[in-house]
């Protein structure tokens, strides 16, 4: 798992106090005032900022132990809960560790793309991810285009949209399908001896990110963990989530010393690697022939420039997951062929290679008779399997020449792999921290303000104009033909 410190959101480390010996610390009202931690090293000291929003100080403790950087090769680096009374014991890696917790009210924050529910949704829905600049990502310089052109590119993509939402039944599954994560979640960190609240906050649509903000600090949560649901870290996905989660706490003084803990990617876990497997291993007995099979890992692409330019990890922790899962596959005497492709790409920028509907036509050129296809970057199902890979690919692939076709399903609420996310839930409590700790709220100046207003009216009025330059000039508007 690669848990960070909230103060610290870049993708590619772990943070975590290698041996810290904590002791947490309440007020009369048994909330959390502080915590001492001493290092059995006795290396380094640390100084913390832990409060609660119940309490009007917040406090600087010292906290022992080491800062250091962790692999994102290691696997469930963290500890384990087991006491019914909410004290935590780390296993062997911070074997002398141990907490005591009474009463923080524990918050874990589910964070999601969101997908329109209505076809009368697919327009607006689209406008906001066009609008998030991760997911467009213009050059500075052009950031005022932003709007107007998602206004322009939701408008021109929506027909195409609805047509794939249509076929999935008129909207997409994914609102109810992650409160259902969200909901087993809960139960089994019950199990786990943790209770928590937990949150869905999608970025795109409903529940929308600040609306689950909102009811973290109407419900007086003390502690929060925030997980992505997506196994790898993308800029486009956990990245844009995170962000966003980070200036709504910045702006708010009494979230900004919310003690957090941010699970930025967790596809190395071994109780997700091997939940993957058990999917696999289920679907190929459905073949007649289960050892020709082709495992057919597709995975949601990203433009190329975001991960050679902006350092998107997202590429590496793919083909890191894909061979931890083949690798399992392998202990287990399952040693097929396997492939990795991409799909889903929008826009006329290059994607990450080799393209999924490319690669299909090539295998059945090549005399593939057999193909497990397995969705890889997401784990709820939505349009990109049911419509894209059930519908498209699959006939695709029997155009070419591919006579057996299956599909892993997503994993869901599949109790393996729900449990393990409780485990990193419960590994990543620890590690919690204020968002504030590095980053103070930075309040603008009425100077500021006035120069915001002035920059505010330019770009709605430059914005327009260019949107409405596209809008009636088709040759230009061809250059945003691709995202149709
Ligand atoms: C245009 C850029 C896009 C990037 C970059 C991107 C990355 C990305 N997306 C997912 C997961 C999902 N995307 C979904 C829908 C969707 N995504 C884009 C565009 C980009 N995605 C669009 C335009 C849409 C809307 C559907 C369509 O018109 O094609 C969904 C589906 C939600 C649902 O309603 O079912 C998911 C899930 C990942 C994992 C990812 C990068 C790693
Ligand atoms: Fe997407």
């Amino acid at each position: 798992m690669e848990a960070i410190s909230s103060s610290k959101l870049v993708p590619a480390h772990i943070t975590k106090l290698s041996t810290p010996k904590q002791i947490l610390s309440f007020n009369p009202n048994n909330r959390l005032i502080s915590v001492k931690c001493s290092s059995s090293q006795g290396s380094k000291r640390e100084s913390l900022s832990i409060s609660s929003c119940d309490l009007t100080d917040t406090r600087h403790v010292p906290v022992g132990g080491q800062l250091i950087s962790g692999s994102a090769r290691s696997r469930n680096p963290v500890g384990k809960t087991f006491s019914s009374s909410g004290v935590w014991t780390l296993d062997q890696h911070v074997s002398e560790s141990s907490s005591q917790v009474t009463e923080d009210k524990v918050g874990v924050l589910l964070l999601n793309l969101g997908g329109p529910e209505t076809l009368n949704d697919v327009q607006p829905f689209l406008f906001n991810l066009f609008a998030d600049p991760d997911i467009i990502r213009l050059p500075r310089l052009f950031r005022f285009l932003q709007k107007p052109l998602a206004q322009l590119i939701s408008v021109l993509r929506a027909p195409k949209s609805k047509e794939g939402y249509a076929s999935i039944g008129g909207g997409s599954p994914l609102r109810k399908i992650t409160d259902e994560q969200a909901q087993t979640l809960k139960m089994a960190l019950e199990a786990k001896k943790l209770h928590a609240n937990v949150y869905v906050a999608m970025r795109y649509w409903y529940p929308f990110t600040e609306e689950a903000v909102h009811q973290i600090k109407n419900d007086g949560i003390t502690r929060l963990v925030v997980l992505p649901l997506y196994p790898q870290y993308s800029i486009s996905t956990s990245g844009s989530s995170i962000r966003l989660l980070q200036s709504i706490f910045q702006e708010d003084s009494c979230l900004s010393s919310l003690p957090v803990s941010i699970i930025q990617s967790w596809y190395q876990r071994e109780g997700y690697i091997k939940s993957m497997a058990n999917l696999i291993e289920k679907e190929l007995k459905s073949f007649s022939k289960p050892e020709e099979v082709m495992i057919f890992f597709s995975a949601h692409g990203v433009p190329v420039t975001y991960v050679e330019d902006a350092g998107d990890p997202y590429r590496d922790q793919m083909e890191d997951c894909i061979s931890l899962i083949m690798k399992e596959l392998k202990s287990r005497g399952t040693d097929n062929d396997h492939t990795l492709a991409y799909q889903s790409r929008v826009g006329p920028v290059q994607w990450l290679k080799p393209y999924t509907d490319e690669v299909l036509v090539e295998l059945g050129q090549k005399g593939v008779k057999s193909l497990l296809a397995v969705p890889v970057s997401f784990v709820s199902e939505h349009i990109e399997t049911l419509e894209e890979i059930d519908m498209e690919y699959r006939e695709l692939a029997l155009e070419s020449g591919i006579e057996n076709w299956g599909r892993v399903p997503a994993l869901g609420c599949t109790s393996s792999f729900i449990s393990d996310l409780a485990d990193a839930v419960i590994e990543a409590l620890p590690l919690a921290t204020a968002i504030s700790q590095e980053n103070p709220t930075k309040k603008s100046t009425s100077a500021e303000s006035d120069t915001n207003l002035v920059r505010y009216v330019l770009t709605l009025f430059f914005g327009s104009a260019v949107a409405f330059v596209l809008l009636f000039f088709p040759k230009l508007a061809s250059t945003f033909k691709n995202y149709i």
